[in-house]
Order: structure tokens, then sequence, then C-alpha cells
């Protein structure tokens, strides 16, 4: 496969929708064109105090990666927002900097926070005006770019729901998503009794992102008095009150939610894996009898909501599979595969997408009855270990499922449904034992 036909690196062209995967351009809704420039500051300075834990939430690992990566990842692919400024305490600057790196994030830059929350937004949108033409380029009001803020430990942001922000913002000043209350909000008297009860209906929970142009931030901030920066909590309000700027609302997804206490990091992991485990391509390596094979693992695995593809290969058009979350099933039929299997490893790490999330890769042997021994087709077991070793060092899990052909069609219909649960549950549950395995359907 041509590697840098596929570029993830390719620069999107600032003030316009860019083409979508691999150059095409026909997959994108015209309707997400922005025109104005967009950044986003990632408020990540926080310690984490209500999870109890020593690690701050943002840099709790989630299957090898830091839940911050998760959210630049979540926020540098939109390709109209054009750069990211991540706020964390000085004393993480450098191990920001290797997450940066190490994770190959792009547009991304880090700078130092504040001892609140207020304090470090504050330094973010600073941040992006720091030199002095930049700010008053910024501050032009012919060109008003927008700045989401979005809090670092809210990973599931969507591109759909950051458009709608940015849009709402640039025409009103400001914008925030909102949810409905899950509790009622009581008032009490000093002494802990019940003073009133807010009726819940009227009430909305404000959560992240929120957007501004950038002047109205800006201004915000250099209003604001000290007690605003110590135990404010809501940005909406200083564009309110120290610009005048009445924020639009708009409602967002409940997926929205802020990783707060220790159990929202097991819902976080649960969320991230079956985010991951939406979709996957079978590839039958243009094999004839393997496409009976992989037509019945798709019907199968779509009966399990798993989404598949059926595709011979990754070359032209299908390597943009390889620039977005998939998970690949080589099939084989009675004939070693373990170099189709190095050549998907090849692709991808061309592709340079192996180290942004944990990926999977399930090779199914077939093996018909006139097959005399397993060993004569499917690869030697200690080679499949050995490639498998070498694959989750770079953060890809290789498995294997043997299934065996029979002419008894009850028989054959049930092992391919084994086939589909098998690798089902490999692709959710991601288990690192396992790698490296054969199973039997
Ligand atoms: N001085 C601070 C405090 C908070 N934040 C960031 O603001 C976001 C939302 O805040 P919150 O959930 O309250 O995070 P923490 O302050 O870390 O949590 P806690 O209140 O439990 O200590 C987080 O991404 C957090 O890192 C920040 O950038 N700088
Ligand atoms: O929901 C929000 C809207 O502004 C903020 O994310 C929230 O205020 C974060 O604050 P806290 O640090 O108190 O959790």
């Amino acid at each position: 496969m041509e590697g840098d036909a596929c570029d993830p690196d390719r620069p999107a062209h600032p003030g316009t929708f860019p083409a979508g995967e691999c150059g095409r351009t026909d997959q994108q809704p015209p309707e997400r064109r922005v025109d104005f420039p967009v950044s986003v500051v990632l408020p990540a300075g926080g310690t984490g105090e209500r999870t109890g834990l020593q690690t701050p939430k943002q840099f709790c690992l989630f299957m090898g990666r830091p839940l911050i990566s998760y959210t630049i990842q979540a926020v540098e692919r939109v390709l109209w927002i054009q750069n990211i400024v991540v706020v964390v305490a000085k004393e993480h600057m450098d191990l920001m900097t290797d997450i940066i790196q190490q994770f190959r994030h792009r547009k991304v830059r880090a700078v130092p926070g504040g001892s609140t929350r207020h304090r470090s937004i504050c330094n973010g949108v600073l941040a992006l005006g720091e030199q002095e033409e930049e700010k008053e380029r910024l501050l032009s009001a012919d060109r008003p770019k927008v700045v989401i803020i979005h809090d670092a430990v809210r990973p599931f942001v969507e591109e759909d729901f950051l458009y709608k922000i940015a849009m709402a913002a640039k025409e009103q000043g400001a914008a925030g998503a909102i949810r409905p209350l899950v509790s009622t909000v009581i008032a009490t008297t000093s002494e802990g009794y019940l003073d009133h009860s807010l009726e819940r209906a009227k009430y909305r929970a404000s959560e992240m992102p929120q957007g501004f142009t950038y002047d109205v931030i800006y201004q915000a901030y250099q209003r604001c008095t000290e007690s605003d920066f110590e135990v404010g909590t809501e940005c909406l309000h200083l564009a309110l009150q120290y610009c005048g700027t009445n924020a639009k609302l708009i409602e967002g997804p409940p997926t929205l939610w802020k990783v707060t206490y220790k159990r929202d990091l097991a819902a976080a992991e649960s969320i991230i894996k079956e985010t991951l485990s939406r979709s996957a391509c079978v590839i039958t390596g243009g094999s004839e009898q393997a496409v009976p094979l992989a037509d019945a693992i798709q019907k199968a695995a779509g009966a399990l909501d798993m989404a598949l593809d059926v595709i011979p290969n990754l070359m032209g058009d299908n390597c943009r599979y390889l620039l977005k979350e998939y998970n690949f099933i080589q099939v084989s039929v009675n004939r070693s595969c373990l170099s189709e299997v190095k050549s998907i490893l090849k692709d991808l790490e061309a592709a340079n997408q192996a180290l942004l999330h944990p990926l999977v890769i399930i090779l199914v042997h077939l093996s018909c009855p006139d097959e005399l021994s397993i060993s004569r087709a499917m690869p030697e077991l200690a080679a499949f270990m050995d490639v498998a070793s070498a694959a989750n060092l770079r953060n890809i899990l290789l498995y294997g499922i043997q299934v065996h052909q029979s002419k008894d069609t009850e028989r054959w219909e049930r092992s391919v449904l084994r086939v589909a649960e098998i690798t089902s549950a490999l692709i959710r549950e991601r288990s690192p034992a396992l790698v490296g395995q054969l199973l039997q359907a």
C-alpha cells in the first residue's frame, strides 16, 4: 500500500472545510463549513481530588493511554479546529510534553495552569494571543475568532456538537452545552435545614464545551474580580456579567458528562472500549473461498450489534480503514496467512495509527476437512506468538481463531456464529492475556 496516499498529517486548509479521508470530497456534510478560525483550550491543570487517587484523573491510563490523550484526539481530528492549547499544572508540563510526543498529537501546545480552573482557562486564552500581532488579529471585529473551552476530562465530545457550539458562539458571542438536571437543587440554611427548593424543570446543568468569540472571553477575564477567579465555576456567567453577552444554550448528549469521581473512570473505560469496538473490517485477501465465510461472519456479527465491512485488501480507497478506529479480521482458507497479518501491521505502521489507540487484529483461519494437520496450514504457533508479542508492544492486539469447515449446515452455522461471538468478545474486551492465542470456534 502507498502510505502517503492516506497521510494523516495532511494539513487542513484554514478557513474552509477540507476534503474527507484519503482526499475524498464526497463524505463530509456541507453544512459543516466553518469559514472562521477556531481554537480550543483544554483545561487540564486540576488535581482530581474527588477521585481520591494520587494521579490526576486526566493522566489516568485507559488501555495504556492517558485520558487527556483521548480528549485531545476527539478535538484534534476535527479538521476545522486549527490549534489546541492544553493547560496543565507546572509540575506536569514535562509529562504533558511526553504525552504529546508519544501519541503523536498535532496542533497541540501545553501551557502552565493556575491554582483554580478559571485561572487555568485564562492562561490558555492568553496563550492563544501571546504575540501582539496575533492578538490584534484575534480581536479585530470583522474576523472573530472562536475559542472553544472544553474540560480535558470530558473525552467523548463529537464533531457535530463542537460545530453547533462554534457556530452559535460566532453568532451570539458565547454558547454553552446544557443537560437536564438529574436531581433537584435545594438551598440550605446555615444550620443545615432546607431553605427553599428550585423548580427543577426551570433549571439546567451547565456542561462543556462552551464557545466564545475571542474578544468576549478575553475581556471577561480582563474585567473579572479575584473572587471570580477564586470561587467562580461558570465562564458563561463571566461573559454575561462583564461583557453583557447572553450565551446561547444548546442541549448536548449525555456523553458530555465530566469524569469527576473514581466510578466515572470505570464508566469512561467502558465507553472507550465500546467506542473502539463499534466497527471492524473483514479482509478476504482476494480469496474466493474466504468470501462466503467473511459474509457469514458479517451477518452473524450484525446480530451482535457490530458493523463489519467486507473488503478484499487495504489498498486504494480501502486505505481509509487504516485511519479510523477500525479493527481488522483477516480471513484465510487452508493456507498460512502470517504474511497477510504482517502486511496489515506494516500498513498500520505506515498510516501512523498504531500508537493512537489499541487496535485488534484477529486472524480467522478456516481449515477444510481434507487438511491433514492444523500445523500444515495454520501459522506455526511459536511464530504467531512472536508476531503477536511484537505487535503488542505497538499497542496492537493480535488474536487467532481456528474454525473447521463442515458439510453439516447446522454445525457450520453454529461454528460461524461462534467465530462472530469470539470476535466480538475479543474486540470488546481487548484482553492482553489472550494476545497470541489461537482459539477454537
Ligand atoms: N486549577 C485547575 C483546576 C481544574 N482544572 C481543570 O478543569 C477541569 C474540570 O475541573 P474538575 O473536574 O473540578 O477537576 P479537578 O479540579 O482536577 O477535580 P477536583 O475538583 O476533584 O480536584 C479538569 O479538566 C481540570 O483538570 C484546571 O485546568 N486547573
Ligand atoms: O460544568 C461546568 C460548566 O461551567 C464546568 O465544567 C464545571 O464548572 C467544572 O467545575 P468543577 O471544577 O466545579 O467541577
